[in-house]
């Protein structure tokens, strides 16, 4: 988070997408692609909350109360114990909603940081308790972190609050990511998870999920070992299996590809080389998308 205050009483926050596990760090991994949404808070001096939407969700999304980047936004006036002035919300979105890039965690983390930045110092929660809220609210710290912070990040939860390292990925790395044109539901492919995984499975996906963090930073040349994971793809793969085809294809040919989140999207994590042209790529939209280093940006 990147606070530049100016005067006046509108928050301009723009949030890059995210892609969460990279293989073996099931709920704890995330990195931040830049792809943007952009979203305006305005206090209104009286009436209702006002939402305006264009792009991702337009139509779709709901423009009152319910909308989430709206809750989020009043979730942290609560937290910070001030009451909360009827908001003009205004989004520009070009994250596409689920399908594996985070959409709702950046939704999240937008609304929180345009509330924190309209709150001031004095009243917004500080950077801990904002990671902390945001986790809470999203669900997914992995997608939460790696969108306030830019970058790699590594989360986990202690005595209850949700904290994040920071970590500068190597420039080598490349992401492509292959945009499914079918959507599917996180709860829903959550759900197709066991509540317990064989200590095999559980120690072979950590000895991943360790040098995943040496590949990505130091080591990109052992990304396709190391995106290795037995903790959750396997068992999501029924739920799109076009995702699992190119996951596949990609693996074969040494690229380290992932499902992104909970999927459908595939990530590829290259170091730049072009792709084979035979790829089942049908359904999918391919982009080559820089990672985002800055991660939540705000302006007041
Ligand atoms: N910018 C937004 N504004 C309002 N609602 C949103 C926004 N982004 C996401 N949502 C809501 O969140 C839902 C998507 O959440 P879901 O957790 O299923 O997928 P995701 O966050 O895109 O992907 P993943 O968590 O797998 O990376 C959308 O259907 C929509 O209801
Ligand atoms: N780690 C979460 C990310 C959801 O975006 C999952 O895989 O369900």
């Amino acid at each position: 988070m990147r606070p530049e205050r100016a005067a006046g009483a509108t928050a301009q926050v723009r949030v890059p997408a995210t892609s969460a596990n990279l293989g073996p760090g099931f709920d704890s991994l995330g990195l931040a692609l830049a792809v943007h949404d952009h979203v305006r808070l305005t206090e209104l001096d009286g009436g209702p909350s006002v939402v305006d939407v264009q792009g991702e969700g337009a139509g779709r999304v709901p423009r009152d109360e319910r909308h989430l980047v709206l809750r989020a936004a009043c979730a942290t006036y609560e937290l910070a114990g001030v009451d909360r002035p009827p908001l003009h919300l205004a989004c520009d979105n070009t994250i596409p909603h689920s399908r594996g890039l985070g959409s709702s965690a950046s939704a999240a983390v937008a609304g929180i940081v345009a509330a924190c930045a309209l709150l001031g110092p004095g009243k917004a929660p500080d950077e801990a308790a904002v990671l902390d809220l945001a986790a809470r609210f999203d669900g997914h710290a992995d997608n939460v972190a790696a969108c306030l912070l830019g970058g790699l990040v590594v989360t986990w939860c202690t005595e209850g609050s949700y904290r994040a390292a920071h970590l500068e990925p190597d420039p080598a790395v490349v992401p492509v990511v292959f945009v499914s044109e079918h959507s599917s539901s996180t709860e829903a492919t959550r759900g197709l998870l066991p509540d317990r995984v064989p200590h095999g499975d559980a120690a072979f996906t950590a000895s991943r999920a360790a040098l995943v963090v040496h590949a990505l930073t130091r080591a990109p040349g052992l990304l396709l070992p190391a995106t290795e994971d037995r903790l959750h793809q396997p068992y999501r793969r029924p739920a799109y299996p076009a995702t699992g085809r190119l996951v596949d294809a990609l693996r074969e040919a040494g690229i380290a590809a992932v499902v992104s989140g909970a999927g459908p999207t595939v990530l590829a994590l290259t170091t730049g080389d072009p792709l084979p042209d035979d790829l089942p790529t049908s359904g999918f939209e391919t982009l080559q998308v820089p990672i985002d280093t800055d991660g939540a940006v705000v302006t007041v």
